[in-house]
């Protein structure tokens, strides 16, 4: 008995084996089968592993570097694969302004991502989708049209009195935070402030005066979530069906997404209800929500108007790369500082101000200091924060060079392979602020900053982006000398090795801190003035 009781369990020890040999192989194939069937035919590209693809080739790597190296041996346009997902990456010139600028609407939408988006549930993790993740339809079109007008040129220059209160504000908070300069300061919250309270400001009307507050904290946290979320390489459950299974039971990724999407549908949806509050009691401020609340001809939905202004916030992110670039290298390039200063000082002289009074603000209003327009560009250039752009999705059957990209398809734009394109800037891997002051560049519609996408849905934020990042910079330049932490090398300011986080979709450099000497501390605080206790009593708790 006692014998047939234990062949039995090694009976059954040996099916239970077969069994999960058997599922193994079955979804193994199942996973090999979806990835041969959905590589793109006649496009050229890197071979890909069984199962896996390129995936190993680029997640926790540089990708848009790799992509670079590729394009040298696949040509301009190649796929990669990740586990099932084909992806599309255009590193070319030419064929760049091909598909995105003369057959724009080829490549005109956004593809819609399992951990993001989870299309088999009803709704989607991040309800009231960003512009930047929406795929193209009739929403997102009105969508990007009101964030469009409320970014165009002539409304960016209504928006003069909040840049300059808020680029001044962060100037003092990093007076206060070094302690009137006794300590080194940790930038990245402070860099995140001030692009969080300009986005609030421009958005709602409101900002918050303090790091600590916990409304500040939530966003803070749940922003930085999502840019993982958004990551086109990190996110496993995009490319291996399998690891889609833990949803069903709520422990997958895509349930994480739900948590943080509702997460951020709470304070959204809290920071438009008080706006509508104060527009009723007649309190409000000027701002791009209020003007699209209050005007008749703009039809969005509640949804969509949380669509609007979740692109708003979110765009803070990509200036906060931005700066922390510009510091690290004026902090490792201390002869930039000194010749930057110089500038400003001869330009207030010429206009017959003396640069202890300050360092001016309508000057800066058309970026007027030709080297400082010049910095801003290359720092953008040489240092783009969305290397691989925001995925696109190519929205019909796309035909290029005899293979067919399906619809839906991700199609990425390698920014960092097109800002430095041997073929259109001389000496493209040396930091050269200088070309962008050359008369012959400014005439060549190819030798553009290409860091904020290209053609119908490229970044409708651009000209405010170079507003704010010009202005900081004359006041960065104008308040302090910058400086590394003692004993210290300072940042890393290498383009590639500087920056070793891979999970965003943004390429920040990485943590540091920095030293700020000022100028003149007597003329800075005049200069700051009294610290306003609120913005005209609109803060946000
Ligand atoms: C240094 C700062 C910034 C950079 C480098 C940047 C770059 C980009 C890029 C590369 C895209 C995708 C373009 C494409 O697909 O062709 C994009 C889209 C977008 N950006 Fe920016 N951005 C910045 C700041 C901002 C800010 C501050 C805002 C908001 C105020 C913003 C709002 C948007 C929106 C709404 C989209 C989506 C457009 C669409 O899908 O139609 N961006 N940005």
């Amino acid at each position: 008995m006692g014998n047939l009781l234990s062949l039995t369990d090694a009976s059954w020890t040996l099916f239970a084996l077969y069994a999960v040999a058997f599922i193994v192989a079955t979804v193994a194939l199942h996973q090999e089968f979806l990835r041969l069937r959905a590589r793109i035919p006649g496009l050229p590209g890197p071979p890909a592993l069984p199962f896996i693809g390129n995936l190993h080739q680029v997640k926790g790597k540089p990708a848009y570097e790799q992509y670079r190296q590729w394009s040298k041996i696949y040509g301009p346009v190649f796929q990669v694969q990740f586990g099932i997902l084909p992806v599309v990456i255009v590193n070319g010139n030419e064929e760049a302004r091909d598909l995105f600028i003369h057959r724009h609407l080829s490549v005109i939408s956004r593809p819609v991502l399992y951990t993001f988006q989870c299309p088999d549930s009803k709704e989607s993790a991040f309800h009231g989708l960003s512009i930047g993740t929406s795929p193209w339809d009739a929403s997102c079109k009105q969508r990007r049209r009101a964030a469009a007008t409320a970014l165009n040129l002539n409304a960016v220059r209504s928006y003069a009195s909040i840049l300059e209160f808020e680029t001044k504000e962060l100037i003092r908070e990093l007076l206060e935070e070094s302690s009137y300069a006794q300590k080194p300061v940790f930038l990245k919250p402070l860099l995140y402030h001030f692009s969080l309270n300009m986005s609030l400001t421009l958005n709602y009307g409101t900002r918050f005066l303090s790091l600590e507050n916990p409304l500040f904290r939530e966003i803070f946290e749940v922003e930085t979530q999502i840019s993982k979320f958004r990551s086109t390489s990190e996110n496993l459950a995009d490319f291996f069906p399998i690891l889609r299974l833990p949803n069903y039971f709520g422990g997958g990724s895509s349930t994480r997404a739900k948590d943080i999407g509702s997460r951020r549908k709470a304070y959204t949806f809290r920071l438009l209800d008080e706006l509508e509050e104060r527009i009723k009691q007649g309190t409000d401020r000027p701002c791009i929500q209020g003007n699209v609340l209050k005007d008749q001809d703009v039809k969005l939905s509640k949804t969509e108007l949380l669509g609007v202004s979740t692109s708003i916030i979110a765009g803070a992110d990509s200036n906060l790369p931005t700066l922390g670039w510009t510091i690290a290298y004026l902090i490792q390039n201390p002869e930039w500082q000194t010749r930057l200063y110089s500038a400003l000082s001869e330009y207030r002289t010429s206009k017959g101000h003396n640069l202890r009074e300050g360092p001016g603000y309508a000057d800066a209003e058309e970026n007027t200091i030709p080297i400082f327009d010049a910095f801003v560009r290359e720092i953008l250039r040489f240092y783009p924060p969305l290397r691989m752009g925001i995925p696109r999705a190519a929205y019909k059957n796309t035909d290029y060079l005899g293979a067919t990209i399906p619809a839906d398809t991700e199609v990425l734009l390698n920014i960092w392979a097109l800002n430095r394109d041997p073929a259109i800037f001389d000496d493209a891997n040396s930091f050269i602020p200088e070309r962008w002051l050359d008369e012959d560049n400014k005439a060549n519609p190819r030798r553009i900053v290409y860091s904020f996408g290209l053609g119908a849905r490229n970044c409708p934020a651009s000209f405010i982006t170079y507003r704010i990042l010009y202005l900081t910079l004359v006041r960065l330049v104008w308040s302090f000398t910058l400086h590394a932490e003692p004993g210290t090398d300072g940042p890393n300011i290498d383009a590639i090795k500087g920056s070793t986080s891979y999970a965003s979709l943004g390429q920040a450099i990485d943590d540091y801190s920095v030293v700020l000497k000022p100028r003149d501390i007597e003329a800075l605080v005049e200069w700051l003035g009294e610290k306003p206790l609120s913005f005209e009593g609109l803060e946000s708790e």
